[in-house]
């Protein structure tokens, strides 16, 4: 099976377009404003329509309020809405727009409750557990605490890197990898051939399956 990819936190209109010309599947965009990888509505607009057909655009917020995402879902063409804090999922299906949920695994029951809490979302994603950063920490965490039953499919996130994303699919099986922190040259600033690498090292491990 092909693992799909995501490249978080694009910031520039340039790194969308350098992504998108890798094979990325989808960016996305944080609309949360203590993250270094902030965007506001107009800059991702314009990342946005920058972008070729079939790339798509995930919105990504922390604990937003309702007209934030409400806001936001005027100003820039989202594709999909990707939850980061610890929002419920009444709150996740109010927009009438496709959404994730992450979630930051400590343990293999958070995963559990977790499928089970959100099981109208398209997707969940396993994050690194850190006190004190909602994501995008550069850190992985036991893949062992995935379960292999998932009723919902599995994006798998935290301190993936061309180094690690191989080992990561072969284990997980993943139906997406999400990625930030390690095709970046700098926080915020994507760098084109950590992109590269990173999908060379999941078209590789893809064509072992
Ligand atoms: O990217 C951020 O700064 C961020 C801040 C707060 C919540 C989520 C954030 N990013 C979420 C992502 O989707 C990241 O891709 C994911 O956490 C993995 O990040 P990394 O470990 O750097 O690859």
């Amino acid at each position: 099976m092909r693992t799909r990819v995501k490249v978080c936190g694009i910031t520039r209109v340039a790194d969308g377009l350098a992504a998108a010309r890798a094979g990325v599947d989808t960016i996305g965009l944080v609309f949360y404003e203590s993250s270094p990888r902030y965007v506001t509505n107009s800059a991702a607009a314009e990342i946005v329509r920058a972008l070729p057909a079939f790339v798509g655009v995930v919105g990504l917020f922390v604990n937003p309020i309702e007209a934030q995402v409400r806001e936001t879902l005027t100003a820039v063409p989202l594709d999909l809405l990707q939850f980061h804090g610890d929002e419920s999922p009444e709150f996740c299906s109010q927009f009438g727009k496709r959404w994730i949920k992450a979630i930051r695994v400590r343990e293999q029951q958070d995963v559990e409750l977790a499928f089970d809490r959100y099981r109208n979302a398209c997707g969940l994603l396993a994050d690194a557990y850190d006190p004190a950063l909602y994501g995008g920490t550069g850190q992985s965490f036991n893949w062992a605490l995935l379960p292999a039953a998932r009723p919902v499919p599995l994006i798998l996130a935290g301190g993936l890197t061309s180094d690690n994303v191989a080992r990561a699919i072969a284990q997980v099986k993943p139906w997406a990898v999400d990625v930030s922190g390690g095709v970046e040259s700098h926080k915020g600033i994507k760098d084109v051939s950590k992109i590269t690498d990173f999908m060379n090292e999941v078209h590789r491990v893809d064509q072992t399956d």
